[in-house]
């Protein structure tokens, strides 16, 4: 005789489990709002810094709140020498996602004010973060890369600073426009994986540090934000535009998972994915980069075909992040410099209307039995 089970949604698949002010994920019309504005809109004509207050404070600043925003931005990116000196310590063969995770925990074991639950303090940790992410992702590429970290400077903006840490110069305009239409589409994404492991742990009255250290280490996996660095080592393994079909036939075969394609939400394609799709051929276009195009192309087509399955962000984003010079381990990283600001979002709206997150789960276990008595269960 079976039990009778309650209806169990795998993975919360279709579940609503809060209300959100911060994004809008609409799976009907393919589309995606940051505090009600389209994200494509926002890519268009906003900087990442504009974007990222929106998503904090719920409106666009205006020229004065962004100039005294930007300000303090800048002024908060440096890393103390101990903190360099720690984060160096780390062996070179961890994952950078695992020297970010620790860095925020790092941090937050050194600030004082960590579990002070302040909502104007929650603000100034999320901004702190923001600033000294980047360079800690800078100091990593280039200690791996056996070279010394290079200082932010404050005279730069956030993507220019960033290529300014890693490479010690800036690209053309167009290259850093790209990028931060990249960070400006990773920002926000409502209740993905990484966004909802932090509201769990802020759910439980931990602090900041503790829930984005858990979602950095929820974004990791190759379901999540790791996709974006396992897109280009698929593309990589494809190798040439004329193998792109076979290959994926063959691995759709094998049962494989192909990076890049499929959505939890988006069944007809991703929001993002038209805007990215166009960053992605103009960097093509500067870095020689036709060869990737015709990849993504090849790959895309036959996947519809065999699946009826589109791309996800990450599927344009690894390549682009590819041909702007970034080593393949950095894709994710950079992501989290980008999301820090979605997480935080909810992780403060959470704590502004909490409830502890601890759903129910059906036992599927050995039945009820009696512990046997010491001289028979150690009998042998
Ligand atoms: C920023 C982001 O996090 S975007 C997501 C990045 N992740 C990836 O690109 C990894 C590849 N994609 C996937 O693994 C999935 O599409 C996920 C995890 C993103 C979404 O998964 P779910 O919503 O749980 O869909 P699910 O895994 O049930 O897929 C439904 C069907 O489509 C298939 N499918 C979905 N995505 C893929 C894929 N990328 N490759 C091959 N088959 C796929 C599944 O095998 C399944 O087929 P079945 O019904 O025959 O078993
Ligand atoms: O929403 C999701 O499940 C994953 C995603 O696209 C994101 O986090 O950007």
């Amino acid at each position: 005789m079976t039990a009778h089970l309650p209806e169990i949604r795998k993975g919360l698949a279709g579940v609503v489990v809060d209300t959100t002010a911060i994004s809008k994920v609409m799976e009907e019309t393919n589309s995606l709002t940051y505090r009600g504005y389209p994200v494509q809109d926002l890519a268009a004509s906003c900087s990442f810094e504009e974007v990222a207050f929106l998503i904090w404070h719920g409106e666009l600043p205006n020229a004065d709140e962004l100039r005294r925003f930007m300000e303090r931005e800048r002024a908060r990116r440096s890393l103390s020498r101990s903190q360099i000196a720690l984060l160096s310590r780390l062996p070179d063969t961890c994952h950078p996602m695992d020297t970010l995770r620790t860095a925020v925990s790092l941090l937050g074991a050194e600030d004082p004010e960590a579990e002070n639950p302040d909502p104007t303090l929650a603000h100034t940790k999320a901004l702190d973060l923001l600033a000294k992410l980047p360079t800690v992702v800078a100091l990593d590429l280039r200690r791996r890369r056996g070279e010394d970290p290079i200082p932010p400077n404050p005279r730069l903006g956030f993507a220019a600073n960033f290529f300014h840490m890693c490479f010690g110069v800036v690209p053309e305009p167009e290259v850093l426009r790209c990028f931060e239409i990249s960070l400006i589409l990773y920002a926000e994404h409502s209740f993905n994986a990484s966004t909802f492991t932090a509201r769990v742990v802020t759910s439980t009255l931990s602090d900041m540090y503790s829930a984005v250290t858990a979602a950095i280490g929820a974004l990791k996996g190759s379901l999540h934000g790791g996709a974006n660095e396992a897109v280009m080592h698929m593309m990589l393994e494809v190798g040439d535009p004329g193998r792109a079909d076979g290959w994926l036939r063959q691995a759709l075969a094998e049962k494989r998972k192909i990076m890049g394609f499929g959505h939890r939400v988006y069944k007809h394609g991703d929001s993002r994915v038209p805007t990215m799709k166009q960053a992605f051929l103009a960097m093509a276009e500067r870095r020689h980069g036709q060869k990737w195009v015709e990849i993504s192309e090849a790959l895309e087509r036959a996947m519809l075909e065999e699946k009826g399955i589109h791309p996800n962000l990450d599927f344009p984003t690894g390549p682009a992040y590819y041909l702007m010079g970034f080593d393949i381990p950095l894709f994710t990283p950079i992501f989290v410099m980008s999301r820090i600001t979605g997480w935080t979002a909810h992780i403060i709206e959470q704590a502004e209307a909490n409830a502890l997150i601890r759903p129910l789960s059906a036992y599927s276990g050995a039945a009820q039995r009696a512990v046997p008595a010491p001289a028979l269960r150690l009998a042998g």
